[in-house]
Protein backbone atom coordinates (compact mmCIF):
# COMPACT_ATOMS: atom_id res chain seq x y z
CA UNK A 1 0.00 0.00 0.00
CA UNK A 2 1.25 3.70 -1.03
CA UNK A 3 0.80 5.81 2.41
CA UNK A 4 2.19 8.85 0.89
CA UNK A 5 -0.25 11.69 1.75
CA UNK A 6 -2.32 9.32 3.90
CA UNK A 7 -5.11 11.52 6.22
CA UNK A 8 -8.14 11.15 7.93
CA UNK A 9 -10.69 11.96 5.96
CA UNK A 10 -12.62 15.48 6.94
CA UNK A 11 -15.74 14.92 5.07
CA UNK A 12 -18.69 15.17 7.57
CA UNK A 13 -20.25 11.88 9.02
CA UNK A 14 -23.82 10.42 9.07
CA UNK A 15 -23.44 9.54 12.49
CA UNK A 16 -21.17 10.27 15.44
CA UNK A 17 -20.11 6.98 15.85
CA UNK A 18 -18.82 6.74 12.70
CA UNK A 19 -15.52 6.16 12.03
CA UNK A 20 -13.45 8.57 9.37
CA UNK A 21 -12.22 6.84 6.33
CA UNK A 22 -8.58 7.17 5.67
CA UNK A 23 -7.57 9.18 2.31
CA UNK A 24 -4.97 7.28 0.53
CA UNK A 25 -3.93 9.58 -2.33
CA UNK A 26 -1.37 8.23 -4.29
CA UNK A 27 -2.89 4.19 -3.47
CA UNK A 28 -3.44 3.95 -7.15
CA UNK A 29 -3.21 -0.05 -7.35
CA UNK A 30 -5.46 -2.37 -7.20
CA UNK A 31 -6.80 -3.82 -3.55
CA UNK A 32 -8.87 -7.29 -3.59
CA UNK A 33 -8.95 -7.46 -0.22
CA UNK A 34 -11.75 -7.16 2.71
CA UNK A 35 -10.39 -7.43 6.32
CA UNK A 36 -12.72 -7.93 9.63
CA UNK A 37 -11.69 -8.15 12.91
CA UNK A 38 -14.70 -10.72 14.85
CA UNK A 39 -14.19 -9.55 18.43
CA UNK A 40 -16.00 -10.77 21.73
CA UNK A 41 -18.15 -7.18 21.46
CA UNK A 42 -17.99 -5.96 18.19
CA UNK A 43 -16.79 -7.12 14.50
CA UNK A 44 -15.15 -4.50 12.66
CA UNK A 45 -14.13 -4.41 8.69
CA UNK A 46 -11.90 -2.47 6.88
CA UNK A 47 -11.88 -1.97 2.85
CA UNK A 48 -10.53 0.22 0.43
CA UNK A 49 -12.36 1.95 -2.73
CA UNK A 50 -10.67 2.95 -5.33
CA UNK A 51 -11.55 6.84 -6.95
CA UNK A 52 -12.04 7.31 -10.42
CA UNK A 53 -9.70 9.77 -10.94
CA UNK A 54 -6.79 8.63 -8.46
CA UNK A 55 -5.74 7.07 -5.26
CA UNK A 56 -8.68 5.80 -2.95
CA UNK A 57 -9.31 5.31 0.65
CA UNK A 58 -9.70 3.01 3.90
CA UNK A 59 -13.55 2.87 5.19
CA UNK A 60 -14.24 1.55 8.60
CA UNK A 61 -17.30 -0.36 9.50
CA UNK A 62 -18.42 -2.22 12.42
CA UNK A 63 -21.52 -4.61 13.87
CA UNK A 64 -22.03 -5.90 16.97
CA UNK A 65 -20.48 -9.69 16.95
CA UNK A 66 -23.92 -10.47 17.83
CA UNK A 67 -25.43 -9.49 14.87
CA UNK A 68 -22.76 -11.61 12.52
CA UNK A 69 -25.21 -12.29 10.04
CA UNK A 70 -25.68 -8.70 9.38
CA UNK A 71 -21.85 -8.41 9.46
CA UNK A 72 -21.15 -10.71 7.10
CA UNK A 73 -24.23 -10.11 4.79
CA UNK A 74 -22.45 -6.17 4.62
CA UNK A 75 -19.47 -7.74 3.28
CA UNK A 76 -21.35 -9.92 0.86
CA UNK A 77 -22.86 -6.81 -0.87
CA UNK A 78 -18.97 -5.36 -0.79
CA UNK A 79 -17.71 -8.57 -2.98
CA UNK A 80 -20.30 -8.42 -5.14
CA UNK A 81 -19.45 -4.58 -5.56
CA UNK A 82 -16.46 -5.81 -6.00
CA UNK A 83 -16.92 -8.62 -8.65
CA UNK A 84 -18.35 -6.22 -10.88
CA UNK A 85 -15.81 -3.48 -10.98
CA UNK A 86 -13.99 -6.76 -12.34
CA UNK A 87 -16.04 -7.54 -14.80
CA UNK A 88 -16.17 -4.03 -15.83
CA UNK A 89 -12.14 -3.38 -15.76
CA UNK A 90 -11.84 -7.04 -17.93
CA UNK A 91 -14.33 -5.81 -20.41
CA UNK A 92 -12.65 -2.46 -20.94
CA UNK A 93 -9.06 -4.27 -21.21
CA UNK A 94 -9.96 -6.60 -23.96
CA UNK A 95 -11.12 -3.64 -25.97
CA UNK A 96 -7.52 -1.80 -25.17
CA UNK A 97 -5.07 -3.85 -24.61
CA UNK A 98 -3.35 -7.34 -26.40
CA UNK A 99 -3.87 -10.26 -25.00
CA UNK A 100 -0.59 -11.21 -23.20
CA UNK A 101 -0.87 -7.43 -21.54
CA UNK A 102 -3.72 -8.04 -19.87
CA UNK A 103 -3.96 -8.46 -15.45
CA UNK A 104 -4.53 -11.72 -14.89
CA UNK A 105 -7.69 -11.66 -11.74
CA UNK A 106 -7.23 -13.46 -9.08
CA UNK A 107 -10.28 -14.30 -6.00
CA UNK A 108 -11.00 -11.84 -3.58
CA UNK A 109 -9.01 -12.28 -0.20
CA UNK A 110 -11.17 -12.02 2.74
CA UNK A 111 -8.73 -11.46 6.02
CA UNK A 112 -9.90 -12.70 9.16
CA UNK A 113 -8.76 -12.13 12.33
CA UNK A 114 -9.88 -11.99 16.46
CA UNK A 115 -11.63 -15.22 18.21
CA UNK A 116 -14.85 -14.93 15.08
CA UNK A 117 -12.45 -15.81 12.67
CA UNK A 118 -12.46 -19.41 14.46
CA UNK A 119 -15.76 -19.33 15.48
CA UNK A 120 -17.45 -18.41 12.87
CA UNK A 121 -14.87 -19.80 9.94
CA UNK A 122 -16.95 -22.59 8.21
CA UNK A 123 -19.90 -19.54 8.49
CA UNK A 124 -17.76 -17.35 6.61
CA UNK A 125 -16.80 -19.74 3.85
CA UNK A 126 -20.04 -20.88 3.47
CA UNK A 127 -22.36 -17.22 3.03
CA UNK A 128 -18.89 -15.99 0.92
CA UNK A 129 -18.66 -18.43 -2.45
CA UNK A 130 -15.89 -17.42 -4.18
CA UNK A 131 -14.20 -15.60 -1.61
CA UNK A 132 -10.36 -17.14 -0.14
CA UNK A 133 -11.13 -16.64 3.78
CA UNK A 134 -7.22 -16.49 5.23
CA UNK A 135 -7.39 -16.19 8.92
CA UNK A 136 -4.65 -13.61 10.96
CA UNK A 137 -3.23 -13.32 14.16
CA UNK A 138 -5.09 -11.60 16.39
CA UNK A 139 -2.27 -9.71 18.11
CA UNK A 140 -0.20 -10.16 14.96
CA UNK A 141 -2.48 -8.21 13.42
CA UNK A 142 -3.19 -5.42 16.93
CA UNK A 143 0.67 -4.44 16.33
CA UNK A 144 0.13 -4.23 12.41
CA UNK A 145 -2.98 -1.78 12.70
CA UNK A 146 -1.38 0.42 15.72
CA UNK A 147 2.22 0.69 13.85
CA UNK A 148 0.01 1.80 10.92
CA UNK A 149 -1.48 3.98 12.47
CA UNK A 150 1.20 5.68 14.44
CA UNK A 151 3.73 5.90 11.81
CA UNK A 152 1.58 6.89 9.04
CA UNK A 153 -1.46 8.94 9.99
CA UNK A 154 -1.20 12.20 11.14
CA UNK A 155 -2.82 13.00 14.43
CA UNK A 156 -3.88 9.93 15.74
CA UNK A 157 -2.81 9.09 18.98
CA UNK A 158 -3.08 11.69 21.49
CA UNK A 159 -2.01 12.13 25.30
CA UNK A 160 -4.25 13.70 28.11
CA UNK A 161 -2.99 14.63 31.28
CA UNK A 162 -5.76 16.71 33.75
CA UNK A 163 -3.18 18.68 35.17
CA UNK A 164 -2.05 20.78 31.98
CA UNK A 165 -3.86 23.82 30.75
CA UNK A 166 -4.32 21.52 27.38
CA UNK A 167 -5.21 18.28 28.73
CA UNK A 168 -4.99 16.71 25.64
CA UNK A 169 -2.00 16.29 23.24
CA UNK A 170 -1.65 14.84 20.08
CA UNK A 171 1.99 12.44 19.53
CA UNK A 172 4.26 14.33 17.43
CA UNK A 173 6.10 11.48 15.80
CA UNK A 174 8.67 12.63 13.05
CA UNK A 175 10.73 10.08 10.72
CA UNK A 176 13.58 9.53 12.99
CA UNK A 177 11.67 9.26 16.53
CA UNK A 178 12.15 5.43 17.42
CA UNK A 179 8.33 3.61 18.34
CA UNK A 180 9.96 0.78 20.14
CA UNK A 181 9.71 -0.48 22.91
CA UNK A 182 5.98 0.01 23.47
CA UNK A 183 3.33 -1.78 25.42
CA UNK A 184 -0.32 -1.87 23.56
CA UNK A 185 -3.13 -2.34 26.21
CA UNK A 186 -5.82 -3.39 24.10
CA UNK A 187 -9.11 -2.63 25.75
CA UNK A 188 -11.59 -5.07 23.82
CA UNK A 189 -14.23 -7.25 25.35
CA UNK A 190 -11.06 -8.45 27.83
CA UNK A 191 -7.67 -6.64 27.92
CA UNK A 192 -4.90 -7.94 26.55
CA UNK A 193 -1.22 -5.91 27.42
CA UNK A 194 1.45 -6.55 24.78
CA UNK A 195 5.21 -5.72 25.06
CA UNK A 196 5.90 -4.69 21.67
CA UNK A 197 9.98 -4.34 20.75
CA UNK A 198 10.37 -4.26 17.49
CA UNK A 199 7.90 -4.84 14.29
CA UNK A 200 7.98 -8.08 14.33
CA UNK A 201 8.74 -8.99 18.10
CA UNK A 202 6.14 -8.91 21.14
CA UNK A 203 4.52 -11.06 23.75
CA UNK A 204 1.80 -10.80 25.63
CA UNK A 205 2.62 -10.12 28.78
CA UNK A 206 -0.55 -9.65 31.04
CA UNK A 207 -4.60 -8.92 30.50
CA UNK A 208 -7.50 -8.46 32.68
CA UNK A 209 -11.29 -9.92 32.32
CA UNK A 210 -12.28 -6.56 33.49
CA UNK A 211 -13.10 -4.54 30.29
CA UNK A 212 -15.20 -3.13 27.70
CA UNK A 213 -17.34 -6.37 27.58
CA UNK A 214 -17.70 -5.65 31.71
CA UNK A 215 -18.60 -2.11 31.61
CA UNK A 216 -21.19 -3.13 28.67
CA UNK A 217 -22.78 -5.51 30.35
CA UNK A 218 -22.57 -4.07 33.84
CA UNK A 219 -23.60 -0.63 32.26
CA UNK A 220 -26.96 -3.03 30.26
CA UNK A 221 -27.79 -3.87 33.93
CA UNK A 222 -27.29 -1.17 35.96
CA UNK A 223 -28.98 1.78 33.16
CA UNK A 224 -31.98 1.45 30.63
CA UNK A 225 -29.62 3.09 27.96
CA UNK A 226 -30.44 1.19 24.80
CA UNK A 227 -26.85 1.79 23.12
CA UNK A 228 -23.72 2.12 24.83
CA UNK A 229 -23.12 5.41 22.85
CA UNK A 230 -25.69 6.38 25.18
CA UNK A 231 -24.50 4.69 28.31
CA UNK A 232 -21.04 6.59 27.49
CA UNK A 233 -22.72 10.18 27.42
CA UNK A 234 -25.01 9.23 30.68
CA UNK A 235 -21.65 8.79 32.05
CA UNK A 236 -20.56 12.43 30.88
CA UNK A 237 -23.41 13.68 32.99
CA UNK A 238 -23.26 11.71 35.93
CA UNK A 239 -21.64 12.41 39.27
CA UNK A 240 -19.72 9.52 40.64
CA UNK A 241 -19.21 11.12 44.29
CA UNK A 242 -22.90 9.86 44.91
CA UNK A 243 -21.71 6.28 44.68
CA UNK A 244 -18.19 5.60 45.00
CA UNK A 245 -16.41 6.67 48.98
CA UNK A 246 -13.80 8.28 48.66
CA UNK A 247 -10.82 9.01 50.91
CA UNK A 248 -12.40 12.05 52.55
CA UNK A 249 -15.57 10.46 53.56
CA UNK A 250 -13.53 7.86 55.46
CA UNK A 251 -10.52 10.15 56.67
CA UNK A 252 -12.79 13.48 56.55
CA UNK A 253 -9.23 14.82 54.49
CA UNK A 254 -6.14 14.51 52.59
CA UNK A 255 -4.12 11.19 54.01
CA UNK A 256 -1.31 13.31 53.50
CA UNK A 257 1.26 10.51 55.05
CA UNK A 258 0.25 7.74 52.57
CA UNK A 259 -0.23 10.56 49.41
CA UNK A 260 -4.02 10.00 49.32
CA UNK A 261 -5.90 13.45 48.55
CA UNK A 262 -9.54 13.55 49.77
CA UNK A 263 -11.41 13.51 46.16
CA UNK A 264 -9.25 9.93 45.64
CA UNK A 265 -11.43 7.14 45.46
CA UNK A 266 -11.05 4.70 48.18
CA UNK A 267 -13.64 2.50 47.27
CA UNK A 268 -15.53 2.18 43.92
CA UNK A 269 -19.33 1.90 44.85
CA UNK A 270 -18.46 2.31 48.12
CA UNK A 271 -21.38 4.51 49.08
CA UNK A 272 -23.52 2.03 47.78
CA UNK A 273 -23.87 -0.37 50.83
CA UNK A 274 -25.52 0.61 54.36
CA UNK A 275 -25.61 -1.73 57.24
CA UNK A 276 -29.22 -3.84 56.83
CA UNK A 277 -30.35 -1.83 54.00
CA UNK A 278 -31.23 -3.04 50.56
CA UNK A 279 -30.91 0.20 48.14
CA UNK A 280 -34.49 1.06 46.49
CA UNK A 281 -34.98 1.80 43.23
CA UNK A 282 -34.12 5.00 42.06
CA UNK A 283 -31.78 5.75 44.78
CA UNK A 284 -28.93 5.98 43.05
CA UNK A 285 -28.76 7.92 39.65
CA UNK A 286 -28.34 6.13 36.41
CA UNK A 287 -25.79 8.87 35.43
CA UNK A 288 -24.08 8.64 38.52
CA UNK A 289 -23.00 4.58 38.78
CA UNK A 290 -22.58 5.31 34.56
CA UNK A 291 -19.60 7.09 35.67
CA UNK A 292 -18.54 5.51 38.60
CA UNK A 293 -18.32 2.70 36.65
CA UNK A 294 -16.47 3.98 33.83
CA UNK A 295 -14.06 5.26 36.21
CA UNK A 296 -13.79 1.39 38.04
CA UNK A 297 -12.84 0.00 35.13
CA UNK A 298 -10.54 2.62 33.33
CA UNK A 299 -8.51 2.95 36.75
CA UNK A 300 -8.32 -0.55 37.15
CA UNK A 301 -6.54 -0.91 33.58
CA UNK A 302 -4.21 1.99 33.75
CA UNK A 303 -3.19 0.85 37.06
CA UNK A 304 -2.34 -2.33 35.78
CA UNK A 305 -0.77 -1.12 32.36
CA UNK A 306 1.29 1.43 34.98
CA UNK A 307 2.62 -1.66 36.72
CA UNK A 308 3.54 -3.81 33.77
CA UNK A 309 5.03 -0.70 32.00
CA UNK A 310 7.27 -0.04 35.74
CA UNK A 311 8.26 -3.49 35.35
CA UNK A 312 9.52 -4.30 31.85
CA UNK A 313 10.86 -0.12 32.08
CA UNK A 314 8.70 0.57 29.42
CA UNK A 315 8.48 4.80 28.92
CA UNK A 316 5.34 4.35 26.25
CA UNK A 317 2.14 3.19 26.78
CA UNK A 318 -0.26 2.59 23.79
CA UNK A 319 -4.14 2.12 25.30
CA UNK A 320 -6.41 1.16 21.96
CA UNK A 321 -9.85 -0.56 21.55
CA UNK A 322 -12.53 2.12 22.84
CA UNK A 323 -11.37 5.42 23.88
CA UNK A 324 -7.62 6.84 22.86
CA UNK A 325 -7.04 6.56 19.31
CA UNK A 326 -9.28 8.16 16.65
CA UNK A 327 -9.65 4.19 14.61
CA UNK A 328 -9.34 2.78 18.19
CA UNK A 329 -11.48 -0.50 17.64
CA UNK A 330 -9.98 -0.70 14.00
CA UNK A 331 -6.32 -1.73 15.23
CA UNK A 332 -6.61 -5.69 14.96
CA UNK A 333 -9.32 -5.25 11.27
CA UNK A 334 -6.44 -2.63 9.63
CA UNK A 335 -3.60 -4.52 10.67
CA UNK A 336 -5.23 -8.02 8.97
CA UNK A 337 -6.09 -5.68 5.88
CA UNK A 338 -2.11 -4.49 5.81
CA UNK A 339 -1.24 -8.41 6.28
CA UNK A 340 -2.25 -8.88 1.96
CA UNK A 341 -0.54 -5.57 0.97
CA UNK A 342 2.24 -4.25 3.13
CA UNK A 343 3.43 -0.90 3.54
CA UNK A 344 5.42 0.19 0.62
CA UNK A 345 6.46 3.59 2.56
CA UNK A 346 8.54 2.81 5.54
CA UNK A 347 7.66 5.64 8.00
CA UNK A 348 5.39 8.67 7.71
CA UNK A 349 7.19 12.05 7.35
CA UNK A 350 4.50 14.40 8.73
CA UNK A 351 6.60 17.45 7.13
CA UNK A 352 3.78 18.95 5.90
CA UNK A 353 1.49 18.75 9.13
CA UNK A 354 4.19 19.92 11.58
CA UNK A 355 3.01 23.76 11.88
CA UNK A 356 -0.20 22.17 12.53
CA UNK A 357 -1.01 22.43 16.28
CA UNK A 358 -5.37 21.37 16.84
CA UNK A 359 -7.04 24.12 19.59
CA UNK A 360 -7.45 21.65 22.44
CA UNK A 361 -8.32 24.91 25.08
CA UNK A 362 -10.47 23.15 27.58
CA UNK A 363 -10.63 21.12 30.59
CA UNK A 364 -13.03 18.72 30.23
CA UNK A 365 -12.95 15.56 29.46
CA UNK A 366 -15.60 15.54 27.10
CA UNK A 367 -14.00 17.71 24.91
CA UNK A 368 -11.37 15.15 23.86
CA UNK A 369 -14.30 13.52 21.94
CA UNK A 370 -15.12 16.71 20.73
CA UNK A 371 -11.95 18.15 19.68
CA UNK A 372 -11.49 15.06 17.64
CA UNK A 373 -14.51 15.40 15.42
CA UNK A 374 -14.19 19.20 15.38
CA UNK A 375 -10.57 19.23 14.44
CA UNK A 376 -10.24 20.06 10.40
CA UNK A 377 -7.35 17.15 10.38
CA UNK A 378 -7.39 16.71 6.80
CA UNK A 379 -3.83 18.74 6.89
CA UNK A 380 -1.74 18.39 3.25
CA UNK A 381 0.67 19.82 0.79
CA UNK A 382 -0.90 22.19 -1.20
CA UNK A 383 -0.61 19.53 -4.65
CA UNK A 384 -2.04 17.23 -1.96
CA UNK A 385 -5.31 19.62 -1.48
CA UNK A 386 -5.47 20.34 -5.13
CA UNK A 387 -5.53 16.48 -5.90
CA UNK A 388 -7.98 15.68 -2.94
CA UNK A 389 -10.33 18.14 -3.25
CA UNK A 390 -11.21 16.59 -6.88
CA UNK A 391 -11.62 13.47 -4.92
CA UNK A 392 -14.10 14.89 -2.07
CA UNK A 393 -16.38 15.64 -5.27
CA UNK A 394 -16.21 12.01 -6.47
CA UNK A 395 -18.62 9.79 -5.23
CA UNK A 396 -18.06 7.30 -7.78
CA UNK A 397 -15.83 5.35 -5.70
CA UNK A 398 -15.66 1.58 -6.35
CA UNK A 399 -14.20 -1.07 -4.78
CA UNK A 400 -11.55 -2.48 -7.20
CA UNK A 401 -9.72 -6.11 -7.85
CA UNK A 402 -6.56 -8.17 -7.68
CA UNK A 403 -3.70 -7.77 -10.55
N1 LIG B 1 -20.86 1.04 19.53
C1 LIG B 1 -20.46 0.21 20.49
N2 LIG B 1 -21.22 -0.84 20.83
C2 LIG B 1 -20.81 -1.68 21.79
N3 LIG B 1 -19.66 -1.55 22.47
C3 LIG B 1 -18.85 -0.53 22.19
C4 LIG B 1 -19.20 0.38 21.16
N4 LIG B 1 -18.20 1.26 21.05
C5 LIG B 1 -17.27 0.92 21.97
N5 LIG B 1 -17.67 -0.15 22.68
C6 LIG B 1 -16.87 -0.74 23.78
O1 LIG B 1 -15.81 -1.43 23.17
C7 LIG B 1 -15.82 -2.81 23.56
C8 LIG B 1 -15.43 -3.64 22.37
O2 LIG B 1 -14.15 -3.25 21.96
P1 LIG B 1 -13.41 -4.07 20.83
O3 LIG B 1 -12.00 -3.57 20.80
O4 LIG B 1 -14.19 -4.00 19.57
O5 LIG B 1 -13.47 -5.53 21.46
P2 LIG B 1 -13.72 -6.96 20.81
O6 LIG B 1 -12.62 -7.12 19.79
O7 LIG B 1 -13.59 -7.90 21.97
O8 LIG B 1 -15.08 -6.97 20.21
C9 LIG B 1 -17.22 -3.11 24.05
O9 LIG B 1 -17.22 -4.17 24.98
C10 LIG B 1 -17.61 -1.77 24.66
O10 LIG B 1 -17.10 -1.62 25.97
C1 LIG C 1 -9.26 -13.49 25.03
C2 LIG C 1 -8.97 -12.12 24.46
C3 LIG C 1 -7.56 -12.09 23.88
C4 LIG C 1 -9.97 -11.90 23.28
O1 LIG C 1 -9.79 -10.61 22.71
P1 LIG C 1 -11.03 -9.53 22.61
O2 LIG C 1 -12.09 -10.12 21.75
O3 LIG C 1 -11.53 -9.27 24.01
O4 LIG C 1 -10.42 -8.28 22.00
C5 LIG C 1 -9.16 -10.99 25.52
O5 LIG C 1 -10.50 -10.94 25.87
C6 LIG C 1 -8.31 -11.14 26.78
O6 LIG C 1 -7.10 -11.01 26.71
N1 LIG C 1 -8.94 -11.30 27.96
C7 LIG C 1 -8.29 -11.27 29.26
C8 LIG C 1 -7.88 -12.64 29.72
C9 LIG C 1 -7.00 -12.54 30.96
O7 LIG C 1 -5.83 -12.13 30.85
O8 LIG C 1 -7.46 -12.84 32.03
Amino acid sequence: MNMIGASVSEASLDAAHETRDIVLPNQNEHVAQIAVDIGGSLAKIVYFTSSTVHGGRLHFKKFETEKIDQCIEFISELVKDAQQGQRRRRLSEQLQQPLQQRHHHSMMVLKATGGGAHLYYDKLKSKLPGVQVQKEDEMDCLITGLNFFISEIPYEAFTYDEQEINPMQFEKMNAKDEIYPYILVNIGSGVSLLKVTGPDEFSRISGTSLGGGTLWGLLSILTKASSFDEMLEMSVKGDNRNVDLLVGDIYGADYTKLGLKSTRIASSFGKVFKKGQHPTQGQFQETDMAKSLLYMVSNNIGQIAYLNAEQHNIKRIYFGGSLFLRHEGHLGATGAFLKYHPIRKARHSFSFSENFQPDITSNSPSRVYGVLEETNVELKSPEDLDVDNNDENDDSDEMMENE
